[in-house]
């Protein structure tokens, strides 16, 4: 396993491999502050919950196998604006890097749900101009708190139904499973959204042989 700050700056590039396949991942986790981000990235790097994170915003690097392949995975834990309209929490940057979004809020905080609900609306109107949108999960961390709870499944489930999102209530606090497929179930998400991209392209590569076919025939 490879646990490493990058850097504190994030970088927007994309690897490829020589066939354009992509060998990394940049997965961006959003939400206010105080909602776990930091505790569920390093739970999925470390296996650990550490307690406390301090404010710094990183990028990870992570390799992790999946289905006996390697995955590269650079994840950014983002801290929310303090002073900023809710308008600028989410910027063009950011979603120009990321593959895919974790979008995370604590069920004891209703006021965290409603930064979701504010990004995930801010995302879809940067993301309108584009062809594609980016995959997302919405995540209610702090799920051991129940006695506290204040935001119900029903309501985390119904916002990520609308916005097309994966779901998922973990404690990053108690377990690691709940965690893992936080991040491999928006892996899989990424990686459906390339193979439309891919077939899309695979269609063009097709007629585009087609007509060099057609085109040398008439030579
Ligand atoms: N009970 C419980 N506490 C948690 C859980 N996840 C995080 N915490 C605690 O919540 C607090 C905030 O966690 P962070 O991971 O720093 O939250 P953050 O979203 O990165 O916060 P910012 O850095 O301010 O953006 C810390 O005291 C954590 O120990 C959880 O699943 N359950």
């Amino acid at each position: 396993m490879v646990v490493q700050v990058k850097s504190n700056l994030p970088q927007c590039s994309k690897a490829m491999d020589g066939n354009q396949n992509k060998v990394e991942t940049n997965i961006l986790l959003l939400g206010a502050e105080n909602v776990g981000k930091s505790a569920l990235t390093v739970r999925f790097l470390t296996k650990r919950f550490i307690g406390e994170y301090g404010d710094i915003e990183s990028i990870y690097s992570h390799i992790d196998k999946i289905d006996g392949r390697a995955i590269s995975f650079n994840i950014w834990d983002s801290l929310y604006p303090q002073s900023c309209e809710s308008s600028e929490s989410v910027s063009e940057e950011q979603l120009r890097w990321a593959d895919g979004i974790v979008l995370v809020y604590s069920i004891c905080d209703r006021a965290s749900f409603e930064v979701v609900q504010q990004q995930v609306a801010l995302i879809q109107k940067l993301s309108s101009s584009s062809s594609s949108s980016v995959p997302m999960v919405v995540v209610g961390n702090k799920r051991d708190l129940q006695h506290r709870r204040v935001v119900s499944s029903e309501e985390g489930r119904l916002l990520a139904q609308s916005a097309d999102c994966g779901f998922f209530e973990v404690s990053a606090a108690e377990a690691y499973h709940g965690v893992l497929l936080v991040f491999h179930g928006l892996h899989e998400l990424i990686k459906e959204a390339r193979g439309v991209k891919k077939g899309a392209a695979g269609i063009m590569g097709i007629m585009r042989t087609v007509s060099a076919v057609f085109s040398k025939k008439r030579e």
